[in-house]
């Protein structure tokens, strides 16, 4: 299985670059956003207990995170592998996901983090926040929260992968195209 986790911070572009790798190597998308969106979309338990963290811009309990991982993990059946995007997001969601890699015999092939500064990140929220919807992409100080929060609780995951030599980082500033053959190129090393 070829398993990538798409790394970086809030609006870095792992979202647009997800759509477009899964086609390129037939890999499911697991995205944890997209998939609390749903929930909170259809109004399920999970979805109104995730809501309060993630209209402030804060992490969901790792527990609920994990949880809903698993589920997804299992009813995949005919994947190739996965794109992991905006997952792991904590230490504890990394050593998690190896547990439940290894259930299914397979591991993380490598990690491509998407590096944009933070002046960058913050226009391209806003600009998403105007079609997005997302109550999480309305404001400067939601966004700042967020990427506060990206810095504090989630860059240490980047350690995680690099002391198991599964670290690489592409520049995420320039075309959706260039970065999609920059990251295809690291990927075709795993
Ligand atoms: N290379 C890029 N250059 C400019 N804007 C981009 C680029 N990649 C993505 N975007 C835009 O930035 C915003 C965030 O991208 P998205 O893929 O949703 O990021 P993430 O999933 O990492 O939060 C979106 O509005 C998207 O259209
Ligand atoms: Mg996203």
């Amino acid at each position: 299985m070829l398993n990538v986790v798409l790394f970086g911070p809030p609006g870095a572009g792992k979202g647009t670059q997800s759509e477009k790798l899964i086609e390129k190597y037939n890999l499911a998308h697991l995205s944890t956003g997209d998939l609390f969106r749903k929930h909170l979309g259809e109004g399920t338990d999970l979805g109104k207990l995730a809501q309060k963290y993630m209209d402030e811009g804060n992490l969901v309990p790792d527990s609920l995170v994990i949880d809903m991982v698993k589920d997804k993990i299992a009813s995949t059946t005919d994947a190739k592998g996965f794109i992991f995007d905006g997952f792991p997001r904590t230490v504890p969601q990394a050593v998690a996901l190896d547990d439940m890699l290894k259930e299914f015999d397979t591991t993380i092939s490598g990690m491509v983090a998407l590096e944009v500064p933070d002046e960058e990140l913050k226009k391209r929220l806003l600009d998403r926040g105007k079609t997005s919807g997302r109550a999480d992409d309305q404001n400067e100080e939601k966004i700042n929260n967020r990427i506060q929060v990206y810095k504090d609780e989630t860059l240490p995951v980047a350690n995680f992968y690099n002391e198991q030599n599964k670290f690489n980082q592409i520049h995420g500033v320039g075309s959706i195209n260039d970065i999609f053959q920059e990251i295809s190129a690291v990927i075709d090393k795993f």
